[in-house]
């Protein structure tokens, strides 16, 4: 990739595509074509066909994704499977068709079997069941790489997939509901804090950007504390999903768009073949390496916002895997590593919250 290549970041306002369009601005790209979901809905295959037979781009970051946390994939598997699919197989069979020089399509760790071996490694996709929670997304996913793998095999292409563990950052999404457990505490513990300070104008703030339900901040007091009540947000204790024993691994979204970026420079299909003639396996796993269960996680997140009511776990919600720890063994030999801490981390996207509303 040269800095006058033209490159198409999908899904370029989400939350690793905004940071891979920024990563590759601040390293001097210039020439970049994006279009938001709006106009272009990459499940359209004609429009997708048109987009690329006009634009031609050479360089394809594949980040537009059908995307949420445990309860969404649990819920909508419908949408998972098929968006998904969709998104991808137009994307990247249009690529092929249009002679698109590199991509990367990023798919995820819940491609693993539920009892993997930890941390997991390239080599044991595909070797025993998939957790229920996610298995329609896992499976899209799956599919990607297995497309990315036979369009090199077939027809020369350079298509690299890679699998990022749990992100984190600059517009994440926060909702209630549907998003991802590290936005959805920092919500939820910050918005606890108000309620037992009262500050209905920080709540009222909160819910004209991000209304929950019907509701927004022109409610009154006793509806505001309404809704947030069925969220787990009462006076004196915020009430979280699961047990709180699962453990998982963290990486802020500026890095995995660092990777993303290092990976589409320096990093060809040729180099991941694990050994001479070796082409099964094919993805690069990107994480940190470091785990920690989702009550430390709330328990971090409690002292750095100063919360002083209680934390309660509901175990009626789903607790998903129990472990997905990456083995970044092949990552850290194809030359990157993280430096982003979660105490650190943590920090950062809870004042993103905080100046983003
Ligand atoms: N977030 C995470 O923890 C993880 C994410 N990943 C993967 O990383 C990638 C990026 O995820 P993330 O940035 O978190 O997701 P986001 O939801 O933040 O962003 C996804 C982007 O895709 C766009 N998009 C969705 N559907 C369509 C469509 N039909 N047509 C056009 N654009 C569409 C969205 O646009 P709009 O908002 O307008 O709908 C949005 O810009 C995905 O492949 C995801 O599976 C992997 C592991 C963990
Ligand atoms: C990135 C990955 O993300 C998804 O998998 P997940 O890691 O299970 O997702 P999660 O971040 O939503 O939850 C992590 C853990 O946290 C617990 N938890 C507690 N309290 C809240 C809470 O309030 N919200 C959420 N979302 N989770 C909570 C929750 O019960 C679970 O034990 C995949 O579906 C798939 O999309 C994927 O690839």
């Amino acid at each position: 990739m040269n800095k006058e290549s033209k490159i198409f970041v999908a899904g370029h306002r989400g939350l690793v595509g905004s940071a891979i369009l920024k990563n590759l601005q601040d390293k001097g790209y210039t020439n970049f074509v994006f279009r938001t979901h709006t106009e272009l809905d990459l499940t359209d295959q004609q429009a997708v066909n048109a987009f690329f037979e006009a634009e031609k781009p050479e360089y394809v970051f594949l980040s537009a994704a059908h995307v949420g946390g445990i309860m969404a994939n649990s819920r909508y598997r419908a949408d998972f499977i098929y968006i998904n699919l969709m998104i991808q197989n137009n994307v990247i069979h249009a690529s092929y068709k249009n002679g698109v020089k590199k991509l990367l399509f990023l798919g995820s760790t819940c491609i693993y079997p539920c009892e993997a071996p930890q941390p997991m490694p390239e080599d044991c996709l595909l070797t025993s069941p998939l957790e229920y929670t996610n298995e329609p997304y896992a499976i899209a996913k799956i599919a990607g790489i297995k497309m990315c793998e036979s369009y090199n095999l077939q027809y020369g292409t350079n298509y690299i997939a890679v699998m990022p563990t749990n992100l984190y950052g600059p517009n994440d999404n926060f909702n209630l509901e549907t998003s991802h457990v590290l936005p959805a505490m920092i919500r939820k513990i910050h918005l606890g804090k108000c309620l037992f300070e009262r500050n209905f104008d920080f709540i009222r703030k909160d819910l004209d950007f991000r209304p929950v339900e019907t509701i927004s901040g022109s409610a009154s007091e006793n509806e505001i504390i309404a809704v947030l009540d069925k969220y787990g947000i009462r006076e004196g204790e915020v009430e979280l999903w699961g047990t709180g024993k699962p453990l998982r691994e963290f990486l802020w979204s500026e890095e995995m768009a660092d990777a993303s970026v290092y990976i589409m420079e320096h990093i060809d299909f040729a180099d991941v073949r694990q050994k001479e003639g070796e082409v099964r396996n094919t993805h690069i796993n990107i994480g940190t390496g470091i785990e920690l269960s989702i009550k430390d996680v709330a328990t971090l997140i409690k002292e750095k916002i100063g919360y002083k009511g209680d934390l309660k776990f509901n175990s009626s919600k789903p607790d998903g895997t129990l472990r997905k720890l990456t083995d970044v063994t092949k990552l850290h030999s194809l030359g990157w590593h993280h430096s982003v801490e979660i105490n650190e981390g943590v920090e950062r996207l809870y004042k993103w919250y905080l100046e983003n509303l």
